[in-house]
């Protein structure tokens, strides 16, 4: 960094730069920390970012943010006060081929999130505003979901096999199985299930020929979306120097990184069985950070940089401001995740909940440890009832079909299309209808549907408080789900436990916003968010009495014990009678 030798004239403490490296607004706020003191070039235009006051970058710095969640992508664009200021969203197709089958199109994933940008930067445009306003992006996106593509070429070799995907089932049974599988959870943080990307990737290779074929030629390349994101939107095999990497929160749910080193682990590689040298893995940076996830290659937001990369639940997380050990948030979106911060070091639990890097913010500050419960259906059980059954015809009306009845009439839906995840980890169930009689109406269906979300809470609650000794005073809560008052109202009371939800509800792309923020001078430390989303939160305090909380919650442990043992061995999910169909 040369600094130029301009200084006469100017205040004393006040050191010049050349015009380009102040014109990098970022660099020359590096060296202004670094200087402890103002920075001026000697153009006659101070550069934007040098001189502006916090009150000014709160009003005058925007950050982008894409969130690629598993029903929608969305691009909202920040103000310096964590206020959205322009967004677009598209739903795309979910791929369901076979039972237990879920798959999302690569290309389709990529796209949706270049419309998204288009069309927020058209409506931010419309305010007055530019890219140049844009100090950065982040990304944010659904986890383990797991891509790949030709290292070569950068095509993908076959559709992304979406996490709640239980295809690799028998895999999951024979990795049990094996040798050292005891030690795996220690090393990785999570649990041998059908959840993670590790055995993902290996049925891919095992059943995909030209997945197997790039894999034995060394041409494969793997990544969960964030990889896929960032390696196209910086122009794929095309770029100059191609961005092939991946943050630690979303490198903790392959089950291939070391959960303390954060970095590829041999043994856990050796376990699945995985060549380092025949798949080209990407390479695991921290969270937030100006280099490392390169600059948007071409479109609305050509040239601004990618700065921060959170999973998405991470990125709730943060969007929460849930940086103190002790606080937790809850996120209702396809599906439903628990985060609870244990600050920076990691446990393992001993009750059926994941352990997993809640953010990392690099630049010599300690990672941020979580552990996690993770629910595989909650806002798809509305889905479900509106596009297979139905009930309603979009998801808001949810709500009040499931008050139009007082109570659930007896009725416990066990939502195990992908199995049971945390606490209970059971993958020989499928969804399970109890207790329907003549008196059953779509109501009490509605309500069973989304109490069942509520009540898998209140197990990973338990299993928090036995696993970290510490009763949570407060649930912070957010994602589409959330929306439902009913079903934050029943919440509260099967939880005993406020639930507090925000005004607004896009905490996902906030914490994404966070982490790019921090890395491009928007926000310098963490302790500046404290005001961010604060207003206008809405706290559902419990209404009914332990006793008939708990009541509700021994039904619902007798459903979920009754639905265990649905699939057999041999079964063929597909069609009993498939055999006799082919003939
Ligand atoms: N107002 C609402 N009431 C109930 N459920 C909703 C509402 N809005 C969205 N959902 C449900 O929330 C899910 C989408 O939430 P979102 O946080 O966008 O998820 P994702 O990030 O997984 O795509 C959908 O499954 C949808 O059915
Ligand atoms: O799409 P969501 O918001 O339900 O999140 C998916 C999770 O990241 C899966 O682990």
């Amino acid at each position: 960094m040369k600094l130029l030798n301009l200084n006469d004239g100017v205040e004393p403490g006040v050191i010049c730069v050349e015009p380009t490296l102040a014109n990098d607004g970022m660099d020359a706020r590096n060296l202004a920390k670094a200087h402890k003191g103002p920075i001026v070039s000697h153009l006659e235009h101070l550069p934007r970012g040098i001189h502006e006051t916090s009150e000014e970058r709160k009003t005058h710095w925007f950050v982008g943010s894409v969130d690629q969640g598993t029903t929608s992508s969305r691009f909202l664009i920040f103000n310096g006060e964590g206020d959205p200021v322009a967004s677009h969203q598209i739903e795309f197709e979910n791929l369901y081929p076979k039972s237990g089958w879920h798959e999302h199109d690569p290309m389709t994933l990529l796209s949706s999130v270049e419309e998204c940008i288009e069309g927020a930067m058209r409506k931010f445009q419309r305010l007055g505003f530019s890219k140049n306003d844009i100090r950065s992006i982040g990304i944010t996106n659904q986890r383990e979901t797991t891509l790949v593509w030709d290292h070569e070429t950068g095509e993908p070799l076959y559709n992304a096999v979406v996490w709640p995907d239980t295809r690799t089932k028998s895999i999951v049974r024979d990795l049990k199985a094996k040798d050292g599988a005891d030690a795996i959870k220690d090393l990785c943080g999570l649990p041998l299930s059908t959840y993670p990307s590790s055995v993902k990737l290996l049925w891919l290779i095992e059943n995909v020929e030209a997945v197997k074929e790039a894999y034995e030629q060394g041409r494969l390349a793997f990544g969960t979306v964030d990889t896929w994101l960032i390696y196209k939107l910086n122009g794929g095999a095309q770029a100059e120097s191609p961005v092939h990497v991946t943050d630690s929160t979303n490198a903790s749910r392959t089950m291939f990184m070391n959960i303390r080193t954060l970095q590829y682990d041999d043994k856990l590689l050796g376990f699945f069985g995985i060549d380092r040298n025949k798949v080209h893995l990407p390479k695991i940076v921290p969270s937030s950070d100006p280099e490392c996830f390169g600059r948007i290659a071409s479109g609305a937001l050509s040239g601004v940089p990618i700065a921060g990369c959170l999973g998405d639940q991470s990125s709730a997380l943060v969007g929460q401001c849930g940086f103190n050990p002790g606080q937790a948030k809850n996120t209702y979106g396809t599906g439903c995740f628990l985060l609870y911060n244990v600050g920076t070091e990691p446990v393992i639990s001993q009750y059926g909940l994941l352990s997993t890097v809640a953010y990392d913010f690099g630049q010599g500050r300690a990672p941020v440890y979580a552990l996690e419960g993770s629910i595989a259906v909650a806002g798809s059980g509305v889905t479900f009832l509106q596009n297979n059954l139905n009930f309603i015809d979009n998801a808001k009306q949810i709500n009040d079909l499931a008050e139009s009845v007082p109570d659930n009439g007896g009725v416990v839906f066990v939502t195990a299309f992908s199995g049971l995840f945390a606490p209970y980890w059971i993958d020989d169930a499928k969804g399970t209808l109890f207790g329907i009689t003549q008196h059953t109406q779509k109501g009490h269906i509605a309500r069973a549907t989304l109490e069942a979300t509520c009540f898998q809470t209140k197990a990973i609650l338990d299993a928090m408080e036995k696993d970290s000794g510490c009763k949570l005073k407060l649930l912070a809560v957010d994602g589409g789900l959330s929306n439902s008052d009913l079903t934050m109202q029943t919440q509260a009371d099967i939880s005993g436990i406020p639930v507090d939800r925000p005004a607004m509800c896009e905490t996902t792309a906030l914490g994404a916003a966070i982490a790019a923020g921090l890395a491009t001078g928007v926000w310098s430390d963490t302790a500046e968010l404290q005001e961010v989303n604060r207003t206008g939160r809405k706290v559902f305090e419990p209404k009914i009495s332990r006793k008939c909380a708990e009541k509700r919650f021994k039904k619902w442990n007798q459903a979920v014990q009754m639905s265990r043992g649905w699939l057999q061995d041999n079964d063929n999910e597909d069609d009993e009678c498939d055999e006799e169909k082919k003939a």
